[in-house]
Formats: structure tokens, C-alpha cells, sequence
């Protein structure tokens, strides 16, 4: 008979197995790799100690040689004490690619957040669909696609990209909320050998779907040097968010600085006295927040709009702000994917959106109409008039055209609009306003005088047309400030809108539909 004392050895025994699924050669090509295993992972990334895992024994049934875990550890611990559930691929188990068993306990722990409404963290380094699988990997892939589904908008859900990401793989990390890569880890739906058939292209992985690569197109969120990294800028994005879209985000040291600092009163001299000439609209979100702290989403696309959290009072907040540095602020295709995503993101979880405004309007070009600058754009007006969230704007410089909506503005959406004295709210700038609707009038000019009629009508346009005065005399925008008066009054507006709820609108439809 077995006794107590085998069933113990035997359940050691296994355990130790399960641990290290693929024995020693798994070991050895970790180490050729110079990677940690996906438990050491989830250890990483956990508040130390608080890691249980679920199915560490699941394997294919009726296979002898089937490795303990199916190539996925799951299970659940905790992130600043609050609870998150971790998914975490194996690659020394066929390369982390997804059979029947990883499939359920994948959609297992995903029910499992649905149902506790806890964020999902998933640590990405998989190969798709295991080839041994056919079908039933498929099928499965379908199954897990479904269960993230019921997910998204409901508890936040981050992707760590610590390695390969392949075929089938990538469409689970790209419907999460954000995507973080080590720059050693790549991402493609078609892998360079199957390009090379196919189409005959040569191309290295890195080439193809590194995570620069995908970064610079907007995929990836956040690129880091190291795998701690990665999971400390995961940990941090988690710190700015509710558990779930039922409940608030953690509130972090309010009632800072009641009064105006030195540091308020150093955004008298950001702006310079030249229209053309730019700044770093960092300077100015370092001091309009609570403790010049900002977690930048996205840095590495579209850097003419800069998206990150931060907060206000203690609680957070979403940004999009113009960055005159780039392309002088002014709006194109990428930035409006990244506004939209963005503005989404907060929306669903209750988070409130300040947009800094100072931007020349939208991107003039041919390769900007080509590449759907309109549709794109389009998107953004949609998501900023969903949001019911409070959202604050501040115009602290130029306000042009097609982007004083893309910027929401208070007919957009705006609950509260306020501007800066160097506010310009017009809807072309000077030159051209001059050069289009004053073309009559400079034609009667004697040409000698010309450019400088043209030189006058600038400055008359700027000082009549193009300022916050007009706007603030029509209720367009709430108040005009002082810039050092810029963190108080954010502070006020948003204590004014804690409560806000969305009006309720009887509308029949299903949903509307997105420009796309
Ligand atoms: C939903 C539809 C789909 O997903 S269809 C697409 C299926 N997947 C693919 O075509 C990608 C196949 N994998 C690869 O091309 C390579 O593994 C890539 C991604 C380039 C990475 O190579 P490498 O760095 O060597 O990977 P690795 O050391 O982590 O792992 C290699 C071992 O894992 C295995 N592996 C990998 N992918 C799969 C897969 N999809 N199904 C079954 N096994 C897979 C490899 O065979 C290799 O195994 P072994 O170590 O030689 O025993």
C-alpha cells in the first residue's frame, strides 16, 4: 500500500518536476539565452511573496511525454497589495506556443479576473499556435480571444513582451491596454522565413518586428533596456489605474502645494514672445501636475502629441498635450491613433482627461491625405464626444482650425476651457489668414509696399483676431489665467467635476460607428 509518506515524496517529486518542465536542457538553453524562467518572471514583477500559481500540473492528457504547465504559467498574487492576475509563457515547453491545455488555463485565469475584476498582466514570449495542435490550437486561440474580450474596458490589462511574439501570438498583447517590450524582443504575425517565401523579401526578425520597430509605429507602448524595467514601468501604469472600471484609482499623496510656488510661477517665462519659435511642452506638464511626475505612454510615435498619466490632488489624471518641438504641435495621422487610444483608455476607467493645448491645426501634406489623415482624425472628434469623463482644457498657445476639436475644445467636450494670455484661438494662423483672405486687398498694393502692408496685417490679425479675447467674450472658453495659477485651477475644476455623470441619453442604436 502507498502511504502517507510516498504520496508526499510523489507529490515533491512532481512538483519539482513541473518546475523546471523541460529539465536540464530547458535549463541549458534559458542560460545560452541568458533569460530567467517565466516563474522567475512573475516573481520579478510580483510584490515579493505573493505569487500562487493555478495548473502548474496541467498537461496533455493521454501524451506520456507531455511537459507539466503546457508552456503557460498562471495564476494570481498582488501589485502595490492590490490583486492581479499573471500569465506568464514558457518558452523551453515548445516554445511557448499555445496547445489545448495552455488554452484553458489561459481562459481559465482570464474568467477567474472577470469574475475577482482584477487587472491582467501577461508575460509574452510565444511562438502561436503549436503545430503539433492544429486545429484544436486554433480553436483554442478563439476561446482565449473571447475571454480577454469581456475584459477590455473592464479591468486594465497589460502585455510585457519579453522575447518572441509570433503569428496567432500578437493578437492577444495588441487588444490589451498597453504593450511593454525589452528591446531584444520581437513581434510579427509572419516570421522572416515564411516573408522570404512568399514574397522573397529579406529580412532579419529585428528588421521585420524588433521592438523599436514596432514601437515607432505605435504597436508597442514602451520600450525598455531590461526585463525589471519592463515590469517596474508595468507595475507603475497599473499604480495610475482602477482595479477595475467599478471602482477609483489608489489616491496618492493629495493636497500637495495649496498655494502658488516658485515652480508655478516659472510658467510665466515658458512660452516665447516668437509664435515661431518651440519649447518642450514637458516643462510645462512637470508643473502644472502634482509632483512633476508624468508616466509618458507611447513616447516613441507620433511625438508631436504627448499622451501619459499623472496626477491632481492625489488622484489621477489622463494628458494629451501638443508638442511644439515636433513638427511645431501640429495634429497628424499617427498622433491622432495615439489620442484616440488614449482617450479610450482613460475614459473606460474613469479617469480624468486635462488636454494642453498649443498646436498650428492639423498637418498640411500629400503623404498625410494618403495616409488617412481624415478617417484617422475623425476618430479622435468620436472618442473625445463619447468620453464621460470630466475634461479639462487649457490653452496655453496656439489653438488652430481643425485641431481646437481635436484638442477638446468646450463645444467638443470640454467641461471646463481655459487659456493662457498667449492664447491664440483662431481658425488659421496669421500668415496664411493674411495670405488667403487679405489676397484682394494686398494685390491693390504697390508691390514695393507690399510686404510691408503684409508684415502689418500679421501683426494686426495677432493682436485683434488670433487671441483668447474673442473666445472669452463669447463663453467659448471659461476663463482666461495666469500660467501660474495653472495647477490650482486644474486642481479646483477637477474637485468641481469629482461627480460628474454622464447625462442620460435614450439613443435606440446598437453603438455608433468609428470613421475608419
Ligand atoms: C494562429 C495561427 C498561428 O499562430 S500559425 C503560426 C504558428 N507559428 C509560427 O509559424 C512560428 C513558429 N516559430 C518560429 O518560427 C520560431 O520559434 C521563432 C518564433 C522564429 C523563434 O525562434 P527561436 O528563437 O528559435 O524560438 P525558441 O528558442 O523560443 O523556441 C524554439 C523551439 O520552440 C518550438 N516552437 C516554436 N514555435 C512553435 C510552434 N508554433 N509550434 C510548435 N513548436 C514551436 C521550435 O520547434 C523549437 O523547438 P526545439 O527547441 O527545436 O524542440
Amino acid at each position: 500500500m502507498v502511504g502517507t509518506r510516498e504520496k508526499l515524496e510523489r507529490l515533491r517529486d512532481t512538483l519539482a518536476t513541473a518546475e523546471e518542465p523541460a529539465g536540464a536542457s530547458g535549463i541549458a538553453k534559458r542560460q545560452s539565452k541568458g533569460i530567467p524562467s517565466a516563474r522567475e518572471r512573475v516573481r520579478s514583477l510580483l510584490d515579493p511573496g505573493t505569487f500562487v500559481e493555478i495548473g502548474a500540473l496541467a498537461r496533455t492528457p493521454g501524451a506520456p511525454d507531455a511537459k507539466y504547465g503546457d508552456g503557460v504559467v498562471t495564476g494570481h498574487g498582488r501589485i502595490d497589495g492590490r490583486p492581479v492576475v499573471v500569465i506568464a509563457h514558457d518558452q523551453t515547453v515548445y516554445g511557448g506556443s499555445v496547445g489545448e491545455m495552455f488554452g484553458r488555463k489561459v481562459a481559465h485565469i482570464l474568467k477567474f479576473a472577470y469574475e475577482k475584476a482584477c487587472p491582467v498582466v501577461a508575460i509574452n514570449d510565444s511562438g502561436g499556435a503549436r503545430i503539433q495542435d492544429a486545429v484544436t490550437s486554433l480553436a483554442w486561440f478563439a476561446h482565449m480571444s473571447r475571454r480577454q474580450e469581456r475584459l477590455s474596458g473592464f479591468v486594465p490589462q497589460v502585455s510585457i513582451m519579453l522575447g518572441k511574439c509570433a503569428a496567432g501570438s500578437v493578437y492577444g498583447p495588441v487588444n490589451t491596454d498597453v504593450l511593454v517590450a525589452t528591446e531584444n524582443s520581437y513581434m510579427f504575425v509572419t516570421g522572416p522565413e515564411v516573408i522570404k517565401t512568399v514574397t522573397g523579401e529579406d529580412v532579419t526578425a529585428e528588421e521585420l518586428g524588433g521592438a523599436h520597430v514596432q514601437a515607432r509605429n505605435g504597436t508597442i507602448h514602451h520600450v525598455t533596456a531590461t526585463e525589471q524595467e519592463a515590469f517596474d514601468w508595468a507595475r507603475k501604469y497599473l499604480s495610475y489605474l482602477p482595479s477595475s472600471c467599478l471602482e477609483q484609482a489608489p489616491l496618492v499623496n493629495p493636497g500637495l502645494e495649496p498655494e502658488i510656488t516658485a515652480t508655478d510661477l516659472e510658467l510665466e517665462s515658458i512660452i516665447p514672445d516668437s509664435d515661431r519659435e518651440g519649447y518642450d511642452m514637458h516643462e510645462i506638464l512637470l508643473r502644472i501636475f502634482d509632483d512633476g511626475d508624468f508616466h509618458e505612454i507611447r513616447s516613441a510615435t507620433a511625438a508631436n502629441l504627448i499622451t501619459g498619466f499623472t496626477r491632481v490632488d492625489g488622484r489621477s489624471v489622463g494628458v494629451v498635450a501638443n508638442q511644439p518641438l515636433v513638427l511645431g504641435g501640429a495634429v497628424d495621422a499617427k498622433c491622432s491613433d495615439k489620442a484616440t487610444h488614449f482617450i479610450r483608455l482613460c475614459n473606460a476607467f474613469g479617469i480624468p482627461l486635462v488636454f494642453v493645448v498649443d498646436t498650428p491645426g492639423v498637418l498640411p501634406g500629400v503623404e498625410e491625405e494618403r495616409n488617412g489623415v481624415i478617417v484617422r482624425g475623425g476618430r479622435v472628434f468620436r472618442a473625445i464626444i463619447e468620453a464621460t469623463v470630466p475634461i479639462i482644457n487649457v490653452v496655453v498657445r496656439k489653438s488652430y482650425g481643425g485641431a481646437y476639436g481635436f484638442m477638446a475644445c468646450k463645444q467638443l467636450g470640454a467641461d471646463i476651457s481655459l487659456a493662457w494670455p498667449t492664447a491664440r484661438i483662431a481658425v488659421i494662423g496669421a500668415e496664411s489668414a493674411v495670405d488667403i483672405a487679405g489676397r484682394r486687398q494686398l494685390l491693390q498694393v504697390p508691390e514695393e509696399q507690399r510686404a510691408a502692408v503684409r508684415d502689418f496685417m500679421i501683426d494686426q490679425y495677432n493682436a485683434t483676431v488670433a487671441t483668447p479675447w474673442i473666445a472669452a467674450e463669447r463663453g467659448y472658453i471659461d476663463a482666461v489665467i495666469e500660467p501660474s495659477r495653472t495647477r490650482l485651477e486644474i486642481r479646483h475644476a477637477l474637485q468641481l467635476l469629482r461627480d460628474k455623470e454622464a447625462a442620460a441619453e435614450h439613443n435606440p442604436r446598437k453603438h455608433s460607428l468609428y470613421p475608419m
